[in-house]
């Protein structure tokens, strides 16, 4: 069995917790009964004794095929990881989905998107990146108990993301605890208000506004002073004809929206700005998460 599964690029700047988009860059996973559990892993983390293990892979993949079949069978597990871990890519939510989808599909259990999806709100609290890599495309998606309600628009292959990686990591969970637990009215309108007109412009394909609509007040600069180079890798971006330039989830990776024809002048811009960080230009994707058995 064959699993694939997109990057994605979540809260888009005001949209925190509730934006997301998938990128065509891919981690894949081939999986083959077998007598002995064995594990192979190749690019990004392979050279990561804790990575090589895949333990968050693991554990999900066994708890669930355990539910779903009463078993534990032993199978070869080989990890080509292509998205770069903890740069705010949603790396954990492409193995999260991926060991959904491949413990459903070995299982033998019929199941559309949305069990996926909801299955993996229990691992990942927050819909925006797991939602794209479920679904592909633009998302704006909520949860209400334990389930994400969600809306997906397709994006068009005219447009590219630019991301910048850094050669620094920015844990998930270590960049929620430098924002506030509280905010200012004036700062949740302003972006609130964003992450509003932000969704219909992506709706009705009204690419020149975003560049009004990504500012947000809630958590992109409080990251980003984590990693102050980022202000101008931003900045970089902007003068050189991105449609918008986010903080890439919780950090440390830019995400640029740029028109495809644009792609290679922001790109070398970037690269040549930053020669120590990874400048990627890739397609946007609308497939999310891809299983062959
Ligand atoms: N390909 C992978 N193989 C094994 N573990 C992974 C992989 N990708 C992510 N992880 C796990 O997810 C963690 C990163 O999650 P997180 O900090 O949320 O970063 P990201 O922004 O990339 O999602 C890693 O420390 C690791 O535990
Ligand atoms: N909304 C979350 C998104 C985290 O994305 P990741 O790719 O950095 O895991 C947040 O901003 O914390």
């Amino acid at each position: 069995m064959f699993v694939s599964v997109p990057a994605t690029s979540a809260n888009l700047g005001p949209g925190f917790d509730t934006l997301g988009l998938a990128v065509d860059l891919r981690n894949e996973i081939i999986i083959k009964p077998s007598k002995f559990l064995s594990i192979s892993t190749h690019g990004e983390g392979s050279d990561n004794p804790k990575i090589k293990k895949n333990t968050l892979f693991l554990s999900i993949f066994n708890e669930n095929y355990k539910r779903l079949t009463g078993r534990t069978d032993n199978f070869r597990f080989e990890f080509h990881n292509r998205i770069p871990i903890s740069r705010g890519l949603g790396s954990s939510s492409a193995v999260i989905v991926a060991a959904l989808s491949a413990a459903y599909t070995t299982a033998g259990v019929r199941y559309n998107k949305r069990e996926i999806l909801n299955q993996a709100l229990r691992y990942e609290h927050h819909p925006d990146n797991i939602t794209p890599a479920v679904m592909g495309g633009f998302n704006v998606a909520c949860v209400e108990g334990d389930r994400v309600y969600s809306k997906k628009r397709r994006l068009p292959d005219y447009l590219n993301a630019v991301v910048v990686v850094p050669n620094r990591t920015i844990s998930t969970a270590k960049s929620r605890t430098v924002l506030p637990k509280m905010y200012r009215k004036e700062e949740t309108v302003y972006s609130l208000s964003r992450a509003a007109y932000m969704t219909a412009l992506f709706m009705s394909e009204s690419w020149d506004l975003l560049r009004i609509a990504s500012k947000d007040k809630l958590h992109q600069a409080r990251r980003m002073k984590m990693m102050p180079e980022l202000f101008e890798v931003q900045k970089t971006a902007l003068k050189h004809g991105a449609v918008m330039s986010t903080l890439s989830g919780s950090g440390s990776t830019f995400f640029n929206l740029v028109y495809e024809k644009d792609a290679q002048k922001i790109h070398s811009a970037l690269q040549s700005r930053f020669p120590q960080f990874r400048v990627f230009t890739l397609a946007l994707d609308n497939n999310g998460v891809m299983v062959k058995s």
